[in-house]
């Protein structure tokens, strides 16, 4: 039979501190039944990947939160890729895929690292610095260059944050936190919305990009602004949360921060280990299209959603060595926190190019980066997030 466990993974109390939850979970068994919920958990590497890699037995289409689109009407038209199947999935993803693909930011490279000095150059203005690193760093450079990649006009990017903020915490349950993001949804859906359409997006970039393509007849110029959408929703508190991530890792890491400055090359896996280590989305759901089999007479019912804990699967001791630590030496390759399969984030080299050019930066001009006050958690029903990063950093 399948444990049962009355945890409420949304809870305040588990999103300050989801470790001990992931823990039990694990060890209780290949999956849990949350009969808070009525989902079906799957919190070790080999269940989460193998259902990531099974997109026939647990479909997106139905929502890849806990609401089942199926008996309930979506907050917003769904994505037409997170929230589709193939074949309709399809012609979005290649379409995605040949705009934010690693071949298409070659000449973003130049670009971002120079935004990157810019900024560090303008934090360390006044010698050693105190600052919060989170607004400071975290947010500041993925707003400074994600925006003008995708075409925005420069009015009302303090939107996207707030807007994304609520797409994540709309894949959990209807708690507190989307009670919170409730009253300005309608504002911020609005400016988003708008944001989609041709004649908004400069040319050249991300958006424009998207609507050449449906020139082309790759997608309908119906789907062009809903692909845009994806970009704007996906592609800002990701990777604010992911920057807040590595930047925590390293300031609580002190050692391996010299080991970047002797080699900044170790910028691109230093990030992907602390995607895996903090996994800053730590959660998605998937709903089995039948009686799925996990293991020897165990199934998930059709028409179950399951609830994937890529967090968990991130730290399994069945799968990593030494899980728990930050370590650089690591290879994080096959980490589930960009997903895996056909869904696998299809930003992910963006959030690394951000990554490479923030952190290069600062390794070649910052000595020593260190906490500097007590951290806040930033709650998120899906995210992992820092509110708060009080930081020194020593002017090499
Ligand atoms: C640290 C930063 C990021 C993390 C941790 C992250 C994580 C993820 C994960 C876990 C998925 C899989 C979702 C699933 O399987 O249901 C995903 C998909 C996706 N991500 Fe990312 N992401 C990041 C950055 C980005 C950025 C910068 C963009 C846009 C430029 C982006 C756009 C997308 C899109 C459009 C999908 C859906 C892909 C599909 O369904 O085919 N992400 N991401
Ligand atoms: O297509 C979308 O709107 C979309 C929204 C959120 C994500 C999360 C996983 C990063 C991905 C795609």
């Amino acid at each position: 039979g399948v444990p049962t466990d009355d945890a409420d993974p949304f809870a305040p109390d588990v999103l300050e501190d989801p470790l001990p939850l992931h823990a039990r979970l694990r060890d209780a068994g290949p999956v849990v039944y949350l009969s808070r919920y009525d989902v079906y958990a799957f919190a070790r590497y080999e269940q989460v990947n193998a259902a990531l890699t099974n997109w026939q037995g647990f479909e997106s289409g139905a929502g890849v939160g806990l609401s089942n689109f199926r008996h309930e009407k979506p907050w917003r038209p769904p994505s037409l890729l997170l929230e589709a199947d193939p074949p309709r999935h399809d012609a979005p993803r290649r379409v995605l895929s040949g705009i934010v693909g690693a071949r298409a930011l070659r000449t973003l490279r130049e670009r971002w690292a120079a935004a990157a000095e810019d900024l560090v150059d303008q934090v360390l203005a006044g010698g050693s610095t105190e600052l919060d690193a989170v607004p400071a760093l975290a947010q500041a450079f993925p707003l400074r260059v994600f925006p003008d990649a995708v075409g925005l006009p420069p009015e009302g990017r303090e939107n996207l944050l707030p807007y994304g903020d609520h797409a994540f915490n709309a894949f959990g349950p209807s708690n507190d936190l989307v009670a919170k993001g409730a009253p300005r949804v309608a504002e911020l859906s609005a400016w988003v919305n708008a944001r989609c359409a041709r004649e908004e997006l400069a040319p050249d970039r991300f958006g424009a990009r998207i609507w050449g393509a449906a020139d082309r007849g790759e997608i309908t110029y119906e789907q062009a602004p809903l692909v845009v959408r994806s970009l704007l929703t996906a592609g800002v508190d990701t990777t604010v949360h992911g920057l807040g991530a590595v930047l925590y890792a390293f300031a609580t890491h002190p050692e391996h921060w010299a080991r970047l400055r002797s080699d900044p090359r170790l910028a691109r896996v230093a990030f992907d280990e602390a995607v895996r280590w903090e996994s800053p989305v730590q959660t998605f759901f998937r709903t089995a299209t039948t009686d799925v089999a996990i293991t020897d007479g165990v199934e998930v019912p059709a028409g179950r959603k399951i609830l994937m804990f890529l967090a968990a699967a991130n730290r399994d001791p069945r799968r990593w060595t030494d899980p728990d630590a930050f370590d650089l030496s690591r290879d994080p390759s096959g980490h589930v926190g960009f997903g895996m399969g056909i869904h696998q984030c299809v930003g992910q080299h963006v959030a690394r190019l951000e990554a490479e050019a923030l952190l290069t930066a600062l390794a070649r001009r910052v000595a020593t980066i260190e906490l500097a006050g007590p951290t806040r958690r930033h709650h998120n029903n899906t995210l992992r997030a820092w509110e708060s990063l009080p930081m020194r950093l020593r002017e090499a």
